[in-house]
């Protein structure tokens, strides 16, 4: 099994370079398909797990897929086959966003159906209902969501019921090849969102209003290959700022960009954190006392969920009572129980989590329980007395590139290891016995 073995008490110095978004490339990715002519060249690509379970489904898809040099080059142009099967969607839920891309390009997409996660049931009835308002017959069954379509899409008027990240772009990418116009209403605003609608537009796709609350996507006959590169990950930006903080240190958070960190950056100078944009990125200096503050998750430019158990991390070690309310997920707290197991005086009432600081955080053992999570255990082990074990590291690769290298460069007293299981073997006593 491996493990990140975190010895506490080191400040972080230096700088440290964001990677391309996670969040932006899986959709962009995605988007690919719907080139019939031509090849998309997407740079800036990180290597995590899920970029290469993304390629795995493009190829089952019948496309070409490279990957090297943090440059991902897509030619969709065959004909495509329609379905994505369990075994990509249970690795990674965005691997639904094939969907709209499919059914645009094919008439008809075949994905199995995504189940719930450990931060929720997360259900894809958004992205459905703008199917069928584009005139898709959509069925469920047999563990797959089938979409089909009579010819093409149609432009619709769609209104969202909650602004969805994915059902956003999956209508979008959807309507980029329907005939007529689709108004998209109550959208998501997330800058992954902006850097899909340019990718689209690269593309020869014709969407407007895209960071804002309407997206307006008159459809086009087709669609051909395009050069892109992908915007850095505020949400890694934001891990490593609050590693900075959480220590006391000063570190450039180098390619953040502070425009899609607002919130973050509000919060953190609440904290008392003192925040320095600068040319390359953002400086973050940790105070000797953080101070708490309440947070509530929101959609974007609200205070993002995926930045939730970081900042649980960072609260720990605040003066006072802080709470976190989760808006987004229904489920998102099932790190509160392994930071307990790190000292942490934190309880969970409904979908709030009080805490009161500062904990005397020890190190214990303690599993990561989904990929923001992981990160969080690891920061909490930066400043724990002892050394804190974190295992299920399959999370942490989703979404962080040598999470445990770029820390050790700033300072921390870090190492991944592979640990042998110790297995435990009784012997009869006759055995025991011959020994003694
Ligand atoms: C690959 C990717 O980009 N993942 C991000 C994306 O996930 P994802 O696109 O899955 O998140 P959504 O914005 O769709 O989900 C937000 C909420 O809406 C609900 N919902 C969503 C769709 C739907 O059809 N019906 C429905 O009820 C979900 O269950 C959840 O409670 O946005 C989330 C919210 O910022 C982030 O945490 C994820 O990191
Ligand atoms: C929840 C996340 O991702 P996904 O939607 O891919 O599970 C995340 O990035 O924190």
């Amino acid at each position: 099994m491996e493990k990140i073995i975190v010895r506490g008490g080191q400040r972080l110095y230096g700088t440290v370079k964001v990677e391309g978004a996670k969040n932006a490339v899986l959709p962009v990715i995605a988007a690919t398909l719907l080139a019939s002519d031509g090849k998309s060249v997407i740079r800036d690509v990180p290597t995590l797990s899920d970029v290469y379970t993304i390629n795995e489904v493009l190829r089952n898809l019948n496309a070409e897929v490279s990957f090297d040099n943090n440059a991902v080059v897509v030619d969709a142009s065959r004909v495509l086959k329609e379905e994505a099967p369990f075994e990509y969607v249970r690795k990674m839920r965005a691997s639904v966003l094939v969907m709209g891309s499919l059914l645009a390009r094919n008439g008809r997409a075949r994905v199995a159906l995504p189940g719930g996660c450990a931060i929720g049931s997360r259900p894809i009835d958004q992205h459905l209902k703008g199917f069928e308002a584009m005139g898709a017959k959509v069925k469920v069954g047999n563990g797959f969501i089938e979409a089909e379509v009579d010819g093409r899409l149609r432009g619709a008027k769609i209104y969202l019921d909650f602004p969805s990240v994915g059902a956003t772009e999956n209508i979008m990418m959807a309507a980029t090849l329907a005939k007529g116009t689709t108004i998209i209403e109550n959208v998501a605003k997330e800058p992954e969102i902006v850097d899909l609608a340019n990718f689209l537009n690269k593309m020869g796709a014709k969407v407007k209003g895209a960071g804002t609350g309407t997206l307006r996507i008159e459809g086009v006959d087709v669609l051909f290959g395009a050069d892109h590169a992908i915007i850095p990950d505020r949400i890694e930006a934001g891990t490593f700022m609050v590693a900075a903080a959480i220590t006391g240190g000063n570190v450039l958070v180098k390619g953040a960009v502070p425009e899609h960190i607002s919130s973050l950056i509000a919060k953190m100078e609440e904290m008392g954190v003192t925040i320095i944009e600068e040319e390359e990125g953002v400086r973050v200096i940790g105070p000797e006392q953080l101070k708490s503050v309440d947070i509530k998750t929101m959609p974007h430019p609200g205070f993002p969920t995926d930045m939730q158990s970081q900042m649980m991390a960072l609260l720990l070690r605040a003066e006072g009572t802080s709470m976190i309310t989760e808006t987004v997920f229904e489920n998102r707290f099932m790190h509160v129980e392994e930071f307990r197991r790190m000292n942490a005086d934190i309880k969970i009432e409904g979908r709030s989590v009080i805490l009161n600081g500062p904990s005397n955080l020890q190190g214990a053992e303690v599993s990561a329980t989904d990929l923001r999570a992981a990160a969080a255990l690891i920061l909490t082990g930066l400043v724990a007395d002892g050394v804190t074990r974190v295992t299920e590291l399959k999370h942490l690769d989703r979404g962080y590139v040598n999470f445990h290298e770029k820390l050790a460069a700033l300072g921390a007293d870090i190492e991944r290891v592979k640990e042998v299981e110790e297995t435990i073997v009784e012997f009869p006593k006759y055995v025991t016995d011959l020994n003694a």
